[in-house]
């Protein structure tokens, strides 16, 4: 069995945040671990209340795993301090995992600040050089590259700004640009389209997390880069067609079609 570990957000609504990303990678097969930086209190409305987790117990958390568990892959999301963000960085940088996806959440559905102003330059300086993929969705990119996308041409220039950074593939996802969800992959050398069908509904809470989540599954599945992106988007294709009106925002999607082969 293979083990992935998400270091990200709890939410409390088990629609996004490490909750998503430990329904993902219990879908994949895989063995699923946590080390939690962050508790929000939110819904399907809103994020009302955000408690940081003091860096060394983020620390004590990475310690408390890599010293007794093989780590095939791990997946990073929101992480809204600079100090949190040295830390990880740091114990990344000491136990060397195979596959690290960095999600760099920003902004939740609701609209509310995941990531402080002060802590931008850290997930760019600290967190993307360790990046096997980042997942910026187009308000992310746009932030990371320093200028505004507003067409195919924009998203190119945009990876190549953020591979720049230090990323090994960057993938620019089209949820929020108009029309078909098409994201975009770039391995330093050449652009490769995943195309979606848009699914018109607004129970997309967790969206991000979960393609992040199924990504790193797929890497520690054995998966190379590409196929893991393709199997991901499959994936979350699958669980936005069949989500969850829970709530009365963002509803949820469904990873309960992919552990039984039909609805809950
Ligand atoms: N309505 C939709 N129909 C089909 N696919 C979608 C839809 N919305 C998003 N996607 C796909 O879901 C994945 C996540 O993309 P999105 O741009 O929503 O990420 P995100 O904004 O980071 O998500 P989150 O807000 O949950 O963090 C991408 O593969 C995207 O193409
Ligand atoms: C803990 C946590 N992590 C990530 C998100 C982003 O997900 P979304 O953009 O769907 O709100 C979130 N809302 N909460």
């Amino acid at each position: 069995m293979k083990h992935v570990l998400t270091i990200a957000g709890s939410d409390c609504s088990g629609g996004a945040g490490v909750q998503a990303d430990l329904k993902t990678m219990s879908a994949h097969r895989c063995f699923a671990m946590s080390v939690i930086t962050a508790i929000t209190a939110q819904n399907t409305q809103a994020v009302n209340d955000v408690l940081d987790i003091p860096p060394a117990m983020i620390e004590a958390q990475i310690d408390a795993i890599f010293t007794d568990i093989r780590v095939d892959a791990v997946k990073i999301g929101m992480v809204s301090v600079s100090d949190s963000i040295r830390a990880i960085a740091g114990k990344l940088r000491q136990y060397t995992p195979p596959f690290v996806v960095v999600d760099p959440v920003m902004v939740s559905k609701s609209g509310y600040d995941l990531l402080r102003p002060e802590a931008a330059s850290a997930l760019k300086e600290l967190l993307l050089p360790l990046a096997t993929i980042v997942t910026p969705n187009v308000p992310e990119a746009e932030k990371l590259a320093g200028m505004s996308i507003r067409s195919e041409d924009d998203i190119k220039e945009a990876a190549q700004r953020i591979y720049a950074l230090g990323a090994k593939q960057v993938l620019i996802k089209g949820g929020h640009s108009d029309g078909q969800p098409t994201d975009w992959l770039f391995d330093g050398q050449k652009f490769t389209a995943f195309p979606g069908k848009r699914i018109d509904t607004p129970n997309t809470h967790g969206t991000g997390c979960t393609l992040s989540s199924a990504i790193a599954s797929n890497l520690a599945l054995g998966h190379p880069v590409e196929q893991a992106v393709e199997l991901a988007k499959q994936y979350i294709q699958t669980a936005i067609e069949h989500s969850i009106p829970l709530g009365h925002g963002h509803g949820p999607v469904n990873h309960f079609y992919e552990y039984y082969g039909g609805e809950c």
